[in-house]
Formats: structure tokens, C-alpha cells, sequence
């Protein structure tokens, strides 16, 4: 993948920038070489030479990956970044504890995935892996340490971390806390991270903790604007992380709520959504229809804020947050159930092709991908089931789909065909269910597709990319979210 026009423009003017002699800089390191800690440490080296970025995982294989010529996340730019300053002032080790020992600065970007057992199973965060970054951090650690929070984490985490860090300290050996949310998108990130509309950094009001936030404030600077980088109390930083993530989610919902009643009255969703848009209180952006939000992201942080509400004894609070991810739910089971009625009320036994299994364009992941709802429902229907994805592993899907929550090997191996080629997996089917935005989705030539398909050919575009017109002119059965047929 090649860099866009602006990343490669900055490329030659930080390498020269670079030293022989090594970083001067503070050290930081990174618990946790996942979607977010990779990325962001990257652009941090990348913009920084003269800061010595090391990130570490106690996952050895993900580490050997960053190590090699196949990142093991593909994000576009990513490869250019981490080639450039790798081994220079960029490292990536499964040596943890040596990580922590060097660092100045201590970022943990862990995962924080939903609880699926115990108290707040569904709905909180699961924080073991924060607090066994934490506890270790407060084992290893023999000089002081800025911890910085860079997981998503319900609201006076650093409370926690806190505690522990100091529990665990002797001597003169200090730790200070801050939280310093994500905000970047997957498919976007190195964008996102090199020109972000904010950094947040957030932090005990004391003037150890305003020296903290100023050191972590100072490694932004070196590439983003003073006036972008805003600092605030610890509590207002981790509450403002999850309260972006509910409010983007709750437009898709709002949007996709809409387009249930487009499909009821005639009028079209994009069409509305553009009206709205245009509206500079409520903007543009946002506000596409679609077949569902997924990411591993959007439910596991409204459903956190939930749980936060109801422990906070504000059920009616936690009502109106629930209901993103109930109309969400609904909208995927809406659309199954379209490709169903529309096939003549049975996909037993027929062949459909889905176009994409990552939960958005332009990258690789799958997690909470509509997808996996959608040809879960198919394959308890027993459809025949060929999936295309331009950069989902085989290996993925396999693990996706046998999921104990999805289906089983048999089931799988009964009913998925995987496909490298979109013609293919469109040959001799009955219909195609669009569900990731896929640019090639839109250059395919749907004569020579429509040649090779069962008749009638259906087409349900899921993410409203396709031109219909077009393709009902070929002689398709169009189906597009937000629009009547
Ligand atoms: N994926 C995304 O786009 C975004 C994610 N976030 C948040 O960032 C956090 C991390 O998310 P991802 O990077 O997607 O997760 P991930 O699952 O891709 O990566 C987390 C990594 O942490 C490692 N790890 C766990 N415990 C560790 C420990 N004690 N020491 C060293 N490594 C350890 C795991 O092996 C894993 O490789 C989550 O809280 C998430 O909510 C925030 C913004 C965007
Ligand atoms: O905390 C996180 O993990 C991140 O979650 C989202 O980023 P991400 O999930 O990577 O991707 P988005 O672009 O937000 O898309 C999420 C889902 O919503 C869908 N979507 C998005 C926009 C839209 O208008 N309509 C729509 O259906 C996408 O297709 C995708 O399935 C946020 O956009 C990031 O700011 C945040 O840092």
C-alpha cells in the first residue's frame, strides 16, 4: 500500500532530521503492540527521532510479526513508518521488563475487552489486563515513571492504577498517572495520529501531576500544533474517551433509524443525511446508513458507560446508551432478514456471496464485524455461504466463524467456501450481500458478474456504494439500505 501524497511528503524531512548518535530524548515505552500501541508508537518515533520508542508485548508471534517484512495489523502508511525508523529509535521487544526498566514514559495500551463473566459480565470493562500491566510496571520498575493510560477505561481507572503503583513503591521511586485517550480509526490511523484534531492528556490537578502531563505534552509538540494538545482533571480525559465513542455510535444509530423509515415511506437516507449535514450544527460527517457499526470498539465502550451509569444509579441513563446498541442489533437483524423475505422467504440450500468481512474499509480487523452476525444467521438457515474479503486472513474468518458465540467446524466447514477473487465467489450464486465499503466493491464489472449468476441475481448493497441504476440496467434485483426498491 503506498503512502497518501501528504504522509509521503514528511517522510525525507524527519529522516534528515535524524542522528547517527543515537536518541537524546526521553525513553518511552508501550505495554501492548496491538491496533492502537503499534500505530501510535510508530508515528511517535516517526516524528520524533530523537525519542527511543520501544513497544512490548507479551504476545511473542505478534512481536516476531512487527519484527518482520508482514506487520501483523494492516493499517495504510503503517508499513512506510515502522520500515523508516525501525531498529533506528523504533523497537519492538517480548523483552517486557526491560521495556519498563529503561522507559521515562510508560504507555499501556492494553486490551480492555467486555467482562464475559462475574459481576458487570456483558457490560463492564474487564480491567485484568490494565491492573496485571499495572502490578508489573509497580514490580520491575527501579527509577520513577510517568504511567500514561492509553487503553480505554471506564472513569477513575488511574484511581486504581494509582493505588497499586503506590502500594507497591519504595524509596524514592515516584509514579505519576495520566490518561491520554485514542482517538484514532482504524484504516485511517496514521492520519488520524499525524494530524489529530486533539490530543487529550488528562491529570491529577497537583504540580507533580501538571509536570507529568507537560513531559507527555512536550512529546506531542514535536509534530502537533500547542493549541491541539489540551490538557484537563483525569476523570473529565477518561470520561471524554468513552463520551466521543457514544455520541459517534449514537449518530450511526440515529442515521441507521432513519433509514427504517426511508425503506417505509420512499424517501432516500442518503439524501436525508445530506440534507441534515449541511446543517453546520450538526455536520456532515457520520452519517452514513449502514448495515451496522462493528469495530472492537463502539458497543464495548457504550455498553462500559452503561454499566457505569447503572452503578451510578442512573438507570434511565443507562436506558438511553443501551438503546444504541439495541437499534444496532436491530439494524443487522433487519437487513438478514431483508435478504431472506426478498429471496422468496428461504435461503436454504442457495449460494450468497458476501463482499467484504471487515467491520469497515481499508482494514484487516473483523472484530464485531456485521458480517459475522450476518453469516451466522445464514449459515442457521443453511445457505451455502462464499465470502470475499481483499485483506481478511482465511485463517480469521475460520476463527471467527467457529466461535463457540457463532457456529461450529462442522457447520463451517459445511457451509463458508472463502474466496481470493471476487468473480469467483460470485459464480453461480443467488445473490450478493454487500457488508464493508470496499472501494474495488465499486469497480468490479457487474456484466461479466451478472453473466455468472443464478437468476434472478439480487445485490444487497449494505453500505450504499453501489450504483443501483446501473445495475438494475444490467438486470439485477437491487436492495440498498435507506431506499425503497
Ligand atoms: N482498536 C482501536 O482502533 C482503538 C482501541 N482503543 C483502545 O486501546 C486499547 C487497546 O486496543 P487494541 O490495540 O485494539 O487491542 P489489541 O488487542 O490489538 O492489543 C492489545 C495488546 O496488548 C497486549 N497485552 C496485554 N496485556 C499485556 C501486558 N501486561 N504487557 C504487555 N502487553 C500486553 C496483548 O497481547 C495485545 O497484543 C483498548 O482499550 C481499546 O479500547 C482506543 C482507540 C482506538
Ligand atoms: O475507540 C476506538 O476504537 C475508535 O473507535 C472508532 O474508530 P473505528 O471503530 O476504528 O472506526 P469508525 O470509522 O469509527 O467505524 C466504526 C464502525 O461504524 C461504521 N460507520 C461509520 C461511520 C458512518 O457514518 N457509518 C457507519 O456505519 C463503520 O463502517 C464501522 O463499522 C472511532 O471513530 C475512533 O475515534 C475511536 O478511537
Amino acid at each position: 500500500m503506498l503512502l497518501s501524497s501528504a504522509l509521503c511528503a514528511q517522510l525525507p524531512e524527519v529522516s534528515s532530521r535524524s542522528t547517527t548518535a543515537g536518541p537524546s530524548g526521553p525513553k518511552i515505552c508501550c505495554l501492548g503492540a496491538g491496533y492502537v500501541g503499534g500505530p501510535t508508537c510508530a508515528v511517535i518515533a516517526f516524528k520524533c527521532p530523537d525519542v527511543q520508542v520501544t513497544i512490548v508485548d507479551l504476545n511473542a508471534d505478534r512481536i516476531a510479526a512487527w519484527n518482520s517484512d508482514s506487520l501483523p495489523i494492516f493499517e495504510p502508511g503503517l508499513d512506510e513508518i515502522v520500515k523508516a525508523r525501525r531498529g533506528k529509535n523504533l523497537f519492538f521487544s517480548a523483552d517486557v521488563d526491560k521495556g519498563i526498566l529503561e522507559a521515562d514514559l510508560i504507555f499501556v495500551s492494553v486490551n480492555t475487552p467486555t467482562k464475559k463473566t462475574g459481576v458487570g459480565a456483558g457490560f463492564a470493562a474487564d480491567l485484568a489486563y490494565v491492573e496485571a500491566a499495572t502490578r508489573r510496571i509497580a514490580r520491575v520498575a527501579t527509577s520513577s515513571k510517568i504511567v500514561i493510560e492509553k487503553s480505554t477505561v471506564p472513569c477513575r481507572t488511574a484511581e486504581s492504577m494509582r493505588a497499586i503503583l503506590e502500594a507497591n513503591s519504595s524509596g524514592d521511586i515516584r509514579f505519576d498517572i495520566l490518561s491520554n485517550p485514542e482517538f484514532l480509526a482504524e484504516g485511517t490511523a496514521i492520519s488520524d495520529l499525524m494530524h489529530p484534531d486533539r490530543v487529550l492528556i488528562g491529570s491529577l490537578q497537583t504540580a507533580e501531576g501538571r509536570k507529568a502531563q507537560l513531559a507527555l505534552a512536550d512529546v506531542y509538540a514535536g509534530w502537533v500544533p500547542r493549541e491541539k494538545i489540551i490538557t484537563m482533571g483525569l476523570w473529565s480525559s477518561e470520561l471524554s474517551k468513552l463520551a466521543a465513542n457514544a455520541l459517534l455510535a449514537q449518530r450511526i444509530s440515529s442515521v441507521n433509524a432513519l433509514s427504517a423509515i426511508c425503506e417505509a415511506t420512499g424517501a432516500d437516507v442518503d439524501e436525508v443525511a445530506y440534507a441534515c449535514g449541511l446543517d453546520s450544527r450538526i455536520g456532515p460527517k457520520f452519517l452514513k446508513a449502514s448495515v451496522g457499526f462493528g469495530g472492537s470498539c463502539f458497543q464495548k465502550d457504550i455498553l462500559n458507560l452503561v454499566y457505569l451509569s447503572e452503578s451510578l444509579h442512573l438507570p434511565e441513563v443507562a436506558e438511553y446508551w443501551r438503546q444504541v446498541v439495541s437499534l444496532n442489533e436491530y439494524q443487522k437483524l433487519r437487513f438478514s432478514e431483508l435478504v431472506i423475505r426478498r429471496l422468496f422467504n428461504t435461503i436454504t440450500h442457495k449460494h450468497i456471496a458476501v463482499f467484504g468481512f471487515a467491520f469497515k474499509k481499508n482494514t484487516g480487523d473483523t472484530r464485531e464485524s456485521p458480517a459475522i452476525t450476518l453469516v451466522k444467521h445464514f449459515i442457521q438457515e443453511q445457505a451455502f455461504v462464499h465470502i470475499y474479503d481483499p485483506k481478511v486472513e482465511q485463517s480469521q474468518i475460520e476463527a471467527d466463524l467457529t466461535h463457540p458465540d457463532v457456529g461450529t467446524l462442522h457447520q463451517y466447514k459445511n457451509y463458508v467456501t472463502i474466496h481470493t477473487c471476487p468473480y469467483d465467489a460470485s459464480k453461480a450464486v443467488d445473490a450478493i450481500v454487500v457488508m464493508t465499503e470496499w472501494d474495488e466493491f465499486q469497480q468490479l464489472d457487474y456484466q461479466r458478474v451478472y453473466k455468472n449468476m443464478n437468476k434472478p441475481a439480487f445485490i444487497f448493497d449494505g453500505r450504499l456504494i453501489l450504483d443501483a441504476k446501473k445495475l438494475r440496467g444490467i438486470g439485477f434485483q437491487v436492495e440498498v439500505i435507506g431506499r425503497q426498491a
